[in-house]
């Protein structure tokens, strides 16, 4: 396997602290100290419980928050604004029901200025490797949950972004679909490597795709560890369940979060 840790470095996250404030300036304390590297190519899953704050280290490494305290640098760069190198998929779906299939594949490409044959030719090129041949006049309500999303990630690797960053892509998808889902991720992935940071909930899902794995603590949150996932690529996510490696792999991250969410639960 190649060892990602010899590629350049993309992110340097160091001594992070965030805390939001309420108009009363009562203080929650979200990160507490967080330092980490993303090199790149790599694909970097961020897993930790519910409400840790793991979208919040997302937001302040997209430059749309800065730090309470500390700094993420961007190619040695502190990020201070927003950066086109940075796609962004997140949960719920930003497509538009007014658009077709289509037309929504092509929104950044038009936001950019490039021109109309360009950008026929690159929403359909890209429909057809996300398997959404016929479906390219279709509207957003006319698709299936899996299908929208596919056509959500297409829509951002339309403009070619460095980096890729995904906040719970999948969670409001059945497992099934989750499942083809990280199958199409591998694959897109496995094209040109592009720098991905992962965040799920979903250790199966987080072992299946990622490099390296950062497992954060409960809420302040700081690492708790960091996995290096050795399992061979190409992967497939319906066999690797059953891959001894992968069991081993999942024994020993989940005693690291189990605690934590243990902990949650206590508290809740
Ligand atoms: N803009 C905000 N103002 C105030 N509090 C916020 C804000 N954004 C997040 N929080 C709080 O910060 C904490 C961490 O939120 P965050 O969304 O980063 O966690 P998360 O780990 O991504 O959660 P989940 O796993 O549920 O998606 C939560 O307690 C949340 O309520």
């Amino acid at each position: 396997m190649k060892n990602t840790l010899q590629n350049k470095m993309v992110f340097q996250v160091e001594g992070l602290h965030h805390s939001f404030f309420t108009k009363k300036k009562e203080e929650t304390k979200v990160l507490e100290g967080i330092d980490f590297k993303v090199f790149e190519n790599e694909f970097v899953a961020i897993v930790g419980p519910s409400g840790c704050g793991k979208s919040t280290i997302l937001n302040l490494m997209s430059g749309l928050l800065r730090p309470t305290e500390g700094s993420v640098r961007l190619r040695d760069k502190e990020m201070d604004t927003v950066h086109s190198s940075i796609g962004y998929i997140a949960q719920s779906d930003t497509l538009l029901p007014w658009r077709t299939v289509r037309k929504n594949v092509e929104v950044g490409l038009e936001i950019r200025g490039i021109d109309k044959t360009t950008r026929k030719q690159k929403s359909i090129e890209l429909i057809k490797k996300a398997e959404l041949e016929g479906f390219e006049d279709a509207y957003p309500h006319e698709l299936s949950g899996g299908m929208r999303k596919r056509v959500d990630i297409i829509k951002v690797l339309a403009v070619e972004p460095e980096i890729i960053f995904m906040d719970e892509p999948f969670a409001s998808l059945d497992v099934f679909t989750r499942e083809i889902l990280q199958k199409y991720v591998l694959k897109v992935w496995s094209e040109d490597r592009r720098t991905i940071v992962f965040i799920t909930h979903d250790l199966t899902e987080a072992i299946t795709l990622a490099d390296r794995i950062f497992i954060l603590s409960q809420r302040p949150a700081k690492l708790k560890s960091t996995h290096c996932i050795d399992l061979e690529r190409p992967r497939d996510p319906e066999e690797l369940k059953f891959n001894p490696r992968f069991i081993e792999l999942y024994e020993g991250i989940w005693k690291d979060l189990k605690s934590e969410v243990e902990m949650q639960v206590k508290e809740a």
